[in-house]
């Protein structure tokens, strides 16, 4: 069992919350949430011993791991926390597992900027840009596409149910990138002036399979159809190791009532049997790699197929569950 004082820190149970009720969301900054909230475990525990610091870590991490299952980016940052976690005082603990946080998060911020260097090479100045969804990392291949000097333009599809395209609209805006913001059914439509479509990723599998906001594999498919290439900006936190052993992503489903309010269902059900209407709500889906043309690093850019030799590179040793008891 684990000590007494291996509690879970206020501001950890907070991050978690606000990362399971999306108001922190985009896997990289779930994955720096993340690190952030396990230094503060670190800072403010007050376990008196080795093995209590130790416990209290590893809950921490999680009550984190919990929140959202299909970002990788998540287990990765706390694996690559926990992993810091070395000493033989809970002094050394403490400092060993912050200063890890704190590489991870410096790490996160250069691999993304490095990121948007490479896939700005692919855009060309003039050209349009169809996205989907929010991504800081496809953001960041706009913006030193930018800073070269391009002029970019962007579609952004609203991105149902909770139209995170307003925010990716937003932040274009702000960069002075002239915006057609379209609902989700303008896809096919609007790629026929586009000429990249540019999303990021929540996870990406060995054999090269993207994960990502639903409605990402049908706007590639089409793409695909149209001969527009499909761009997957996505740092390396975002390799899924497990998928090496043979294990799936799994896809988060999410409340009906994103999809659906309580007015719009009594309308439908009307005075039949409540129980006959169900909503799905799956957040994310999975694009066959035939259909993406390739991934941007920040060491460099994929084809799908070939992503796993970077995973093992990265990944090769043994990954596991380090916040199990
Ligand atoms: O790490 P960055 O590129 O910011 O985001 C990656 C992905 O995270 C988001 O998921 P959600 O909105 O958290 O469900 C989107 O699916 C986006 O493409």
């Amino acid at each position: 069992m684990a000590p007494a004082d291996a509690r879970v820190d206020p501001a950890v149970e907070e991050t978690a919350r606000a990362i399971a009720e999306m108001e922190i969301r985009g896997a990289a900054a779930i994955a720096d949430a993340a690190a952030e909230a396990l230094a503060t475990q670190a800072r403010q525990t007050d376990a008196g011993s080795p093995e209590a610091f130790r416990a209290a870590l590893r809950r921490a991490a999680r009550t984190l791991y919990e929140t959202r299952p299909t970002a990788v980016s998540l287990p990765n940052a706390l694996r690559y926390v926990l992993h810091g976690m070395e000493g033989t005082t809970v002094s050394d603990l403490r400092s060993s597992t912050i200063a890890h946080a704190e590489e991870f998060r410096t790490d996160l911020e250069q691999a993304q900027s490095r990121l948007g260097e490479v896939g700005a090479n692919r855009l060309r100045d003039g050209d349009v840009v169809l996205t989907h969804c929010h991504s800081t990392d496809a953001l960041a291949c706009v913006e030193a596409a930018l800073e070269e000097g391009k002029e970019i333009e962007a579609i952004v599809k609203e991105t149902r149910p909770r139209k995170q395209g307003h925010i990716t609209a937003r932040e274009l805006r702000e960069w002075g990138v002239p915006v057609s913001l379209v609902v989700d059914n303008a896809a096919r439509r609007s790629l026929e002036r586009a000429d990249h479509v540019l999303v990021g990723a929540d996870s990406i599998a060995a054999d090269g399979s993207v994960v990502n906001k639903i409605g990402t594999s049908g706007l590639a498919v089409m793409a695909r159809e149209r001969g527009v290439p499909v761009v997957v900006a996505a740092q390396t936190i975002k390799l899924h190791p497990d998928t090496m052993t043979g294990h799936t992503v799994e896809i988060e489903r999410r409340a009906e009532s994103e999809v659906l309010s309580d007015e719009e269902r009594a309308e439908i059900v009307g005075e039949s049997d409540p129980d006959g209407l169900t909503v799905e709500n799956p957040a994310f889906d999975v694009t066959p790699p035939r259909h993406v043309d390739a991934i941007v690093t920040e060491r460099g850019q994929f084809p799908p197929e070939s992503i796993v030799v970077l995973m093992r590179e990265l990944f090769g040793h043994s990954t596991g569950e380090p916040w199990r008891p």
